[in-house]
């Protein structure tokens, strides 16, 4: 997919993505992307135009608190001194918060030129964060609440960059829907268009509008758990669609205000920022702070409290969409030192002992298979000895079996069945009143099939094992130069 970033200098991370150079991740995010740890990304422009000093910082702080409680990283994404940061440390995040010392820009796609060749800083917005997530793989995204269409945007042509940004990114993100200073219905018009995917997270499907839990539009779907949301968002993924889902929850009960008063507190503002004469990217922040006077801050405590459950909600999503998909390639069982997304930081001696093992082991297997291939029928010999690394990690990997011939050139097809059973598994039936010798004969194919499947799994190691090393002997060539 195209991308807005320049990829000169290369730094290589899980799934070998590339990152751009004027990205900084923190060692923290770093190391959950390498170990492929839950994360979930915060947007900035909540702190930097959503509420004010010192209460932005507080929140910004317990929203990362959240996060990390419930067991995934906190990736706050902004931009500091023209840098992208992708975590912030405390003292990063204080600077952000501090608006009055140096005033950062709420950053959009279009923003983000202009911050960084000017060297400043910046709160990402839902759209900026969509940008950066993506960029560096980071999958669930938790804020408060997205940008939308307008209410008079047939007039003003004023749509969110928020919602094309979803629909050409494949994150999840979490927020407790639009706010009804918007046209929400226009707005789940709009996502549609889009290609995103959105549902309420909670017991029915009344959109909610922020503040209030709900607004008169129903969403599309329901769900009622983070897994049966990750489920989704995993089966997206791995159909490459590259628009974005968004999950969309009610604030708590004990937070939320009452739609009909609310009504009116938006038309006011609304009133005031018209009368103002404020547009553009300047009225959502205009609008939450009139809000906030008009409610004497209870509309703060309100939008505080469903950004916090709102990062719980993309945590819990964060943590589940990590177990399917560890479950699915099977790096629960993989030895660290086996994963791919390891390799990239081995040095060549480690990576060159490591493909020595493999082949030594391959050469065993491909002995010992042989040797079955001679037995003509009798009763099997002791296997070769198990290696438990191998032997756990193969019946977790979905790994194509529908090869010909295995890397020795021996042809699977020619097995003592003389089909291949590699591409349709036979299912044997023991006490099926087979003679002994048919039954030893049984055991050997099904021993063989177990080890064909491990010969295929060490070839496609091996020819792992061999880009990386190529790719490891050309950073290296690099460097020199
Ligand atoms: O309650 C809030 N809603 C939305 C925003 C921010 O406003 C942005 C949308 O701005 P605009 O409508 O100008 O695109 C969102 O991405 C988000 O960063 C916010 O701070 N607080």
């Amino acid at each position: 997919m195209w991308s807005v970033f320049k990829r000169n200098a290369i730094k290589v991370y899980n799934k070998n993505i590339r990152i751009p150079t004027c990205i900084d991740i923190s060692k923290q995010v770093k190391h959950a992307l390498q170990n492929n740890l839950p994360i979930v990304a915060l947007e900035s422009t909540i702190i930097t135009h959503g509420m004010p000093y010192p209460k932005n910082l507080m929140c910004a702080q317990e929203v990362e608190s959240v996060v990390r409680e419930n067991g995934a990283t906190p990736a706050t994404i902004a931009i500091l001194g023209g840098r992208i940061k992708v975590g912030l440390s405390t003292s990063q995040l204080t600077e952000l918060a501090d608006t009055e010392k140096k005033k950062p820009i709420k950053t959009s796609r279009r923003d983000f030129g202009y911050v960084l060749a000017n060297k400043l800083n910046g709160g990402t917005t839902v759209a900026g964060t969509l940008i950066v997530a993506k960029e560096v793989g980071i999958e669930v995204f938790g804020t408060g609440g997205l940008g939308g269409v307008h209410r008079d945007a047939a007039v003003t042509f004023d749509i969110s960059a928020d919602l094309i940004e979803l629909g050409n990114s494949p994150v999840a993100v979490v927020s407790s829907g639009v706010k009804s200073i918007l046209d929400i219905p226009k707005t789940l018009e709009y996502l549609e268009t889009q290609g995103v995917f959105v549902a309420t997270f909670g017991k029915d499907k009344a959109f909610p509008a922020f503040y209030c839990r709900t607004s008169n539009c129903d969403a599309p779907y329901n769900v009622t758990s983070a897994f049966e949301a990750a489920n989704i968002i995993r089966n997206h993924f791995n159909l490459g669609l590259k628009s974005g889902l968004l999950f969309a929850v009610p604030v708590l009960e004990e937070f939320a205000m009452d739609p009909q008063k609310m009504d009116k507190i938006i038309e006011q503002a609304l009133l005031s920022a018209n009368k103002k004469d404020i547009s553009g990217k300047e009225i959502t922040p205009y609008l939450l702070s009139e809000i906030s006077k008009i409610t004497q801050g209870s509309s703060l405590e309100t939008n505080i409290a469903l950004i916090k459950n709102n990062a719980k909600v993309a945590t819990n999503i964060a943590v589940e969409l990590t177990k399917l998909k560890r479950e699915s390639n099977g790096n629960t069982r993989v030895p660290g030192k086996y994963v791919s997304t390891d390799i990239g930081n081995k040095p060549r001696s480690v990576l060159k002992r490591l493909w020595d093992k493999l082949r030594r082991r391959k050469s065993i297997l491909a002995e010992e298979r042989r040797e079955l291939m001679a037995t003509g029928g009798g009763p099997p010999k002791p296997p070769a000895s198990r290696q438990p690394e191998f032997d756990n990690l193969i019946p977790h990997l979905n790994f194509e079996t529908n090869v010909d011939d295995d890397f020795e050139g021996i042809n699977l097809k020619n097995n003592a069945q003389g089909t291949s059973a590699l591409k349709k598994p036979h299912v044997y039936k023991e006490n099926d009143g087979l003679n002994e010798l048919k039954k030893a004969r049984l055991q050997l194919i099904k021993r063989e099939e177990a080890q064909m499947e491990e010969l295929h799994m060490i070839r496609m190691k091996e020819a792992q094992y061999r880009r990386e090393a190529a790719k490891f002997l050309m950073m290296q060539e690099e460097k020199k130069k």
